[in-house]
């Protein structure tokens, strides 16, 4: 038999003073386990709806002892919603009796008890395992896929170890994110550190009227200026200092599935779809494109800030690390493209073509 929930008085503030005398101790007992839920899922963060008994109604009469049904506008709804409660479909012999209460419509409101109850246990379990995963996954001390279906918080699908921010980041699934701070992969955002912030690019229409489209769409705190890097043409500069965990993008320019004018031209980036290469998006036509065209290469990692992924068929830059205010924002972009910059990461050997004014 199962055990009965104890009524929470603490709800009768809900109701008048009429209402709760009228109210049987099944209802009272199902707005306890009402509201039980719904504290327990505040107390996880969960933000819940509200229950409507405990949204706050209009009244017309503030007088408890004076107050009729008519007096309180959505009483009326609340009442209706009341005689709606379909009877459960368990034969009434099915339904286990309480032991204390004696009204006539016993078994049915037993049976919606029952039910409500079913539906608090079974949510109370699934929050208990996204909550065991989750300090799983804070305290990495499990990595395994149980297969559990899990609800509203999002894992990671696989334990990917911190990145090497020289490999260029080829998905086989782009609807994942990589957090710098869990070092894994989350569907969409990262549950325990957030979302990236996002900065979006001034809007410019992107029909080719604006010759200097490219330009024109930076960020404020943002700045187009000669690189740092000897040769490199024009870079982007930080008017401000940035946070690790910042998005930029998406990469925007003319969809082309010629590789060799891709490679020319300097500005393109390849898009992969199941971890194959599709096409490119090339940025070299500034007014079908933005600034992240002005994003150049790392010379090394320590010089690196921002790393480029693909999200949803786009690519997008993020800073992985704190950008000081004044330094040149700097991407990688890939072993092979970097190579005939004359940039060799790694090979101590190799003739430093790749320098900063500076250096
Ligand atoms: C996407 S564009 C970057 C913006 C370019 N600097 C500009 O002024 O338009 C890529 C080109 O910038 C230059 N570049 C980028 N990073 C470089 C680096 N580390 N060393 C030398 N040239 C670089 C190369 O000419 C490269 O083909």
């Amino acid at each position: 038999m199962s055990k009965r929930t104890q009524i929470d008085e603490t709800i009768q503030k809900y109701f008048t003073k009429k209402e709760w005398e009228e109210m049987c101790s099944y209802e009272k007992m199902r707005y306890t386990n009402i509201k039980l839920n719904y504290d327990m899922m505040c107390k996880l963060g969960l933000a819940p709806k509200t229950p409507d008994f405990m949204l706050p109604r209009k009244r017309k009469v503030i007088d408890n002892d004076t107050e009729s049904d008519e007096e309180w506008t959505p009483q009326k709804e609340r009442i209706t919603r009341k005689v709606s409660f379909k009877h459960p479909n368990k034969k009434k012999q099915d339904v286990e009796p309480t032991q204390t209460d004696t009204s006539s419509d016993k078994m049915d409101v037993n049976g919606i008890l029952r039910k409500d109850l079913d539906i608090a246990r079974t949510t109370l379990k699934k929050i208990a395992r996204n909550i065991q995963k989750l300090e799983d996954n804070i305290y990495d001390t499990d990595d395994s896929d149980s297969g559990d279906e899990v609800e509203e918080v999002r894992y990671p699908r696989r334990s990917v170890g911190k990145k090497d921010y020289r490999e260029a980041e080829i998905p086989d699934d782009d609807h994942f994110i990589y957090c710098d701070d869990c070092e894994d992969e989350y569907e969409g955002d990262c549950p325990v550190h957030g979302p990236l912030l996002v900065i979006e690019d001034k809007k410019i229409p992107a029909d080719g009227s604006d010759p200097m489209r490219a330009d024109h769409s930076i960020p404020n705190n943002l700045s187009i200026g000669t690189s740092g890097i000897k040769n490199a043409g024009s870079g982007v500069w930080a008017e401000v200092p940035f946070p690790k965990g910042v998005r930029f993008g998406p990469y925007e320019g003319i969809v082309t599935y010629d590789s060799i004018e891709a490679h020319r031209s300097g500005y393109a980036w390849q898009i992969y779809k199941n971890g194959r290469p599709s096409h490119f998006v090339n940025a070299k036509d500034t007014s079908k494109s933005n600034w992240l065209r002005y994003v150049n290469c790392a010379c090394n990692e320590e010089q690196q800030n921002l790393v480029a992924f693909q999200y949803h068929g786009q690519i997008f830059y993020r800073t992985y690390k704190p950008v000081l205010q004044g330094s040149e924002l700097l991407v990688w972009y890939g072993d092979a493209y970097a190579k005939e910059l004359g940039i060799t990461r790694g090979d101590k050997n190799s003739v430093p073509k790749c320098i900063m004014d500076k250096d």
